[in-house]
């Protein structure tokens, strides 16, 4: 089983996600990446951060871990991760991801409520939609907006 760390950046008031080519059209999720031989997950956090990203991590919070069988057995290791507020230029490394971008609490929170992710607008591009329940990414999504909102969201 391969260790993977996922990481919700934020950088105190919008949370960075992205999307790979290979992803459902319009869904975005927290960064993740393999661990390499010999790594932390702090190093491994660290690294990825600022490989997809080029955002250099401030603070670093532990969450949860999932057992995630897709395509192979990996171990998901999920932090919360912060930038400081004047350093949140995205870089994005287009080898390894098709999109980054900030988004609000008010945009995740539609996203989170959203249940026809895979219909087409009217001028063809399809909506932001975010990982299923069954993803530690959706947790980790529906912490943020719980920890920065003060409220609970339906489980
Ligand atoms: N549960 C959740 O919420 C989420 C789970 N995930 C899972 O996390 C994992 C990693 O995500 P991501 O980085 O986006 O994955 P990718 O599948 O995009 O893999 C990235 C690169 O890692 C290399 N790789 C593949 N397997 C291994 C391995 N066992 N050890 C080291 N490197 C490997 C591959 O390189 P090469 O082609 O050279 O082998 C690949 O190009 C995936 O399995 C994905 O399904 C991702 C997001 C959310």
């Amino acid at each position: 089983m391969a260790p993977v760390v996922i990481t919700l950046v934020s950088d105190g008031t919008r949370c960075l996600l992205a999307r790979q080519s290979s992803f459902p059209k319009g869904m975005y999720s927290a960064l993740a990446g393999f661990c390499d031989i010999g790594e932390s997950v702090e190093e491994a956090v660290r690294r990825e951060v600022a490989e997809e990203v080029g955002l250099e991590i401030e603070r670093l919070q532990y969450s949860a871990s999932q057992h995630w069988p897709f395509p192979n057995s990996s171990l998901m290791i999920a932090c919360h991760a912060t930038v400081k507020p004047g350093q949140t230029e995205i870089q994005v490394n287009f080898r390894e991801l098709e999109a980054a971008a900030w988004f609000s609490h008010d945009e995740v929170i539609t996203a989170l409520k959203r249940n026809d992710p895979h219909t087409q607008q009217q001028n063809g591009a399809f909506p932001f939609w975010l990982p299923p329940k069954l993803a530690i990414a959706n947790q980790l999504i529906k912490e943020w907006v719980e920890k920065s909102t003060c409220s609970s969201l339906p489980a």
